[in-house]
C-alpha cells in the first residue's frame, strides 16, 4: 500500500515488455536438450572476469539493480531420499526436474548480484552458472558459499538466462541443502585428501573459534557436529549453551530457546542460560515470559553487561504491549538510526480479526473508540529502509505475472522475510495466514527437518499485504508538498505489519496509519462503535483522476465500492466533466494572480457544489473542501475572520463533519460527525483558532484541541504538536 509502484511509468513498460518477450523466448525453447555452449575453464573464466568488475564497482557509481520475479513453482515437498539424482548434461531448459536432485560443488568464489551465484559442477566435471535466490545477504557471501562448497539442488530448474547462457535458478531456500566436507552424501573425490575423524572437542573448539571471529552460522554447525558425536552429558549442556549463545548471535531465536530449555535447571550453566533466555524472549517480543524469567536470576546475574537494562526495559515494552503507553518523542530520536529498528512493544488495542462481507477478513473494533484513540501500534514483522547514503543504488522489482514494478526496497523485503521465516520457523503460520489472493500453497510444513518454504507464496504475500512507508509521518507531514514530490523516495522504505494486514480498504476510510521508524500507528479518524470495520486507505484518493485511482485497487483484486465511489459512479459523466472543468478554472484564478478574486472563487465552489447531488454528511465532497481551505487562509490573511471561520466550516461540512455550534455564536463547538481526514486539517483548524482569537475567543481552545487530535490522528502521535507550531511560527 502506496508502495512505489512505477508500472506506469513509460520507460518502466518498455523494461517490462522487453523481460516478457525474453520469458517467451525463452518459454519457446522449453524442454530442449541443454547443449553445453563453452569448455569448462572459458565459463570459469568468464564468470571470474564478470565478478572482479562487479566487486570493482564504487559504491558512489549509480545502478539499477533489476530483481525479476520468474512465473511462480512449487517448492520441493518431497525427501531427499525419495529423489533421484540427476546430472547438468541431463537437464532439460525452461524445466523444473521434479523428483529429482543434483549434487553440485561449487569452483568458483561467489558473486553477489541480487542472487548469490557461483559456478558449479556435477561429479561428471560439467559446470553451470548457479543462482541462488533470497539467501541471507547479511551474511558475507563468501560464508555462505565458499569455493569447494558441496549442495545438493533439489528438484532443479534450468533457466535460460538473459544473456543467452544457462543456469540453474532456486529461488526456494528450502530447496537447497549445503553438505559439510565430511557428509557422506559428498562424494569422497571432492572430501579433503586427509580429513580425519574428528572428535567432539574438536568440533567444540572449532565452533568457539567460530564464535570469536563471529562467523555463528558456521560456529552452529560445529557445535551441531560435536552434539552428534555423542558426548557426555557434561558435555552435551556445555555445547547446547554455546550453541545457544550462536543462536542468538545469528537471531535463530526459537531454536536458542530450545536448547535452553533442555539445558536441567541443577547444571552448573543454568544461570548462564536464563541471561540467555532472557535475551531469546525479548527478541521474541515474548516480554510477560521474559518479566518471570529476570525475577529468577540470581543477584550475581543482574549486573551481567548482557542484560543489566533489560529489567527497565521489559517493563516499558510492557506498559507498551498491555497498553498502549508508549512515549513518542524518544521514538523520533531512535528512528534516525540506519536501518531505523525500533526497540518497542507491538499493541493491539480494542481490535479483532473477523469475517468481512465479501472482503475475506478484516479488523473490527471491539468497543466503541473516539476520533483519534489509538488502535494498533505495530512493530514490523519486517521493515526495509531506503538508505539514504545509497540513494543513487535503485532496486526494482518486476513482476513478469502481475505486470507491475516497484522501485525500492521492496525485493530485500521479500529476502530479508524468507530468511527470518527459515530461521524462526514458529513465525510461519503468522506470516503464510496474511491475505494471499487464490494461490494455493503447498501442504507440506517441512521436509527433511528443515521448514518447506514457498518464496513465491512470500512474494505474493508482500506485493498483497507490504506498506511503503516514510522515515516518520512528522517528517514528511512537515515536508512541504514540493519537497515530497521532489525527493520522491518516502516511501522507497517498506514493511509489513501483520495485524495492521487485516485491514480492508475504503476511500471513505475511518482510520489513519502513520509510521516512525519501523513502528506503524493506527488511529479511528472517526468516533467508531463497537464492532465496526476499520478501514484505511490503501492509495489516497485522488479527486482529479479518480479513475485512475480507483484502477489503483486492480492489483489488490477489488474494486471499491464505499460510498464515495458509488457516488462517482452513479454521477453523470457530464457532470463529473463540469466539476473537473470546474476545478481546473478555480485553481486558475488561486494561482493566475497575487491577489485573487475571493468572491469568484466562492461562486466556482457554489457552481462545484451544485455538482454533488447527496449530502456531504453522507458522500464527503472531495472536490470543494481544498478550495474552501485555500479561501480560509485567504480570508485569514486578508485579516477578515468572519469569512475565514465560515470558509473553515465550509471545508469541513464539505468533508462530511457535522459540527455543531459552528454558526450559532457563543454556542459550544462540537463534533458530532467526524467526516473524511486529512493532514490538511491541521492548519485548517489552526485557522479556525486564530479567527476565533478575534471574533469568539472563547472557543479559540476548542478549535485548538480539534487541530491536536487532527495531528494525532495524521501525525501519529500529539507529543510533538508544540514543536511543530512553535518552531513552525519562529
Ligand atoms: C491487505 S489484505 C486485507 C485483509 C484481507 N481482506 C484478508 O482477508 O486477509 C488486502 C486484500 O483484502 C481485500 N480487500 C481489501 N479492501 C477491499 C475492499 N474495499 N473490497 C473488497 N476487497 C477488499 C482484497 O482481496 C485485497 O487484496
Amino acid at each position: 500500500m502506496n508502495t512505489h509502484n512505477v508500472s506506469s511509468a513509460p520507460g518502466c513498460i518498455q523494461l517490462l515488455q522487453q523481460h516478457k518477450k525474453r520469458l517467451q523466448d525463452a518459454q519457446s525453447r522449453k524442454g530442449q536438450c541443454l547443449c553445453i555452449q563453452r569448455p569448462r575453464d572459458e565459463t570459469i573464466l568468464g564468470f571470474n572476469l564478470r565478478r572482479a568488475k562487479n566487486q570493482g564497482r564504487s559504491s558512489l557509481d549509480h545502478s539499477v539493480r533489476s530483481s525479476i520475479i520468474p512465473p511462480a513453482y512449487h517448492p520441493c515437498t518431497r525427501s531427499l531420499r525419495n529423489l533421484q539424482q540427476i546430472m547438468i548434461k541431463d537437464l532439460r531448459v525452461e524445466t523444473h526436474h521434479r523428483d529429482t536432485y543434483l549434487l553440485l560443488r561449487s569452483v568458483t568464489p561467489p558473486d553477489e548480484m541480487t542472487a548469490i551465484l557461483a559456478i558449479v559442477e556435477d561429479e561428471n566435471g560439467d559446470v553451470l552458472m548457479l543462482q541462488l535466490y533470497n539467501q541471507d545477504m547479511d551474511r558475507p557471501v563468501e560464508e555462505t558459499l565458499p569455493e569447494g562448497t558441496a549442495l545438493i539442488v533439489k528438484e532443479p530448474f534450468l533457466k535460460l538466462m538473459s544473456d543467452g547462457e544457462y543456469g540453474i535458478r532456486v529461488d526456494h531456500v528450502s530447496d537447497v541443502i549445503f553438505l559439510s566436507a565430511v557428509d557422506e552424501r559428498v562424494p569422497l573425490c571432492w572430501r579433503p585428501q586427509d580429513s580425519p575423524n574428528f572428535d567432539v572437542s574438536h568440533w567444540k573448539m572449532r565452533g568457539d573459534e567460530l564464535c570469536d571471529s563471529a562467523k555463528y552460522q558456521l560456529a552452529i554447525e560445529s557445535y551441531t557436529k560435536a552434539l552428534d558425536g555423542l558426548p557426555n552429558s557434561e558435555e552435551s549442556t556445555i555445547l547446547r549453551l554455546s550453541r545457544a549463545y550462536a543462536l542468538l548471535k545469528a537471531r535463530r531465536f526459537d531454536e536458542a530457546l530450545l536448547d535452553l530449555n533442555s539445558i536441567p535447571q541443577t547444571s552448573p550453566s543454568a544461570e548462564k542460560a536464563l541471561v540467555y533466555k532472557v535475551q531469546a524472549l525479548y527478541n521474541l517480543h515474548r516480554y510477560r515470559e521474559c518479566h518471570q524469567v529476570l525475577s529468577c536470576l540470581g543477584p550475581e546475574s543482574s549486573d551481567n553487561p548482557a542484560i543489566k537494562d533489560y529489567p527497565s526495559r521489559v517493563l516499558r515494552r510492557l506498559e507498551e504491549q498491555e497498553h498502549g503507553k508508549y512515549q513518542f518523542k524518544p521514538m523520533y530520536q531512535a528512528s534516525k538510526a540506519f536501518p531505523p529498528d525500533l526497540d518497542h512493544a507491538t499493541y493491539i488495542g480494542p481490535v479483532a480479526v473477523k469475517p468481512s462481507s465479501a472482503r475475506g477478513r478484516g479488523l473490527f473494533t471491539t468497543e466503541a473508540v473516539k476520533a483519534g484513540d489509538l488502535l494498533l501500534c505495530e512493530k514490523a514483522f519486517a521493515h526495509l529502509s531506503a538508505n539514504p547514503e545509497q540513494d543513487k543504488n535503485v532496486t526494482l522489482l518486476m513482476n513478469i505475472e502481475t505486470d507491475t514494478m516497484t522501485v525500492g526496497t521492496q525485493s530485500d523485503l521479500i529476502r530479508v522475510i524468507t530468511q527470518r521465516l527459515y530461521q524462526n520457523p514458529a513465525l510461519i503460520k503468522q506470516f503464510t495466514d496474511l491475505h494471499h489472493g487464490s494461490d494455493s500453497p503447498v501442504n507440506v510444513s517441512d521436509v527433511d527437518g528443515k521448514p518447506v518454504l514457498d518464496s513465491f507464496l512470500i512474494t505474493r504475500i508482500v506485493s498483497l499485504n507490504a506498506f511503503g512507508c516514510p522515515p516518520s509521518s512528522r517528517e514528511y507531514y512537515l515536508a512541504d508538498k514540493a519537497t515530497r514530490l521532489e525527493t520522491g523516495n518516502q516511501f522507497h522504505s517498506c514493511g509489513v505489519w501483520p495485524n495492521s494486514s487485516y485491514i480492508n480498504h475504503s476511500c471513505d476510510s475511518n482510520a489513519q496509519r502513520s509510521f516512525i521508524g519501523d513502528m506503524i500507528i493506527i488511529r479511528a479518524a472517526k468516533d467508531l462503535d463497537a464492532d465496526t470495520e476499520i478501514t484505511f486507505w490503501y492509495a489516497t484518493p485522488d479527486v482529479d483522476d479518480f479513475e485512475a485511482h480507483r484502477d489503483k485497487f486492480q492489483h489488490w483484486g477489488f474494486q471499491c465500492d464505499c460510498i464515495i465511489c458509488q457516488d462517482y459512479q452513479n454521477t453523470d459523466p457530464t457532470i463529473l466533466e463540469k466539476r473537473q472543468t470546474l476545478r481546473t478554472e478555480v485553481r486558475h484564478y488561486i494561482q493566475s494572480t497575487r491577489q485573487p478574486d475571493l468572491a469568484r472563487i466562492e461562486s466556482t465552489v457554489a457552481s462545484l457544489a451544485s455538482t454533488y447531488s447527496r449530502p456531504a454528511r453522507e458522500v464527503p465532497r472531495l472536490g470543494i473542501w481544498d478550495v474552501q481551505c485555500v479561501l480560509a487562509k485567504k480570508y485569514l490573511r486578508l485579516n477578515q475572520p468572519v469569512k475565514a471561520t465560515e470558509a473553515v466550516f465550509g471545508a469541513l461540512e464539505s468533508l462530511g463533519y457535522v459540527i455543531q455550534g459552528a454558526k450559532i455564536p457563543g454556542a459550544p463547538l462540537v463534533i458530532m460527525q467526524w467526516g473524511f481526514m486529512v493532514d490538511q486539517l491541521i492548519e485548517v483548524w489552526l485557522v479556525l483558532a486564530e479567527a476565533f482569537h478575534t471574533v469568539s475567543p472563547e472557543l479559540e481552545a476548542r478549535a485548538e484541541r480539534y487541530a491536536r487530535i487532527t495531528y494525532k490522528i495524521c501525525v501519529g502521535e500529539d507529543e510533538t504538536f508544540e514543536d511543530t507550531y512553535i518552531t513552525n511560527s519562529t
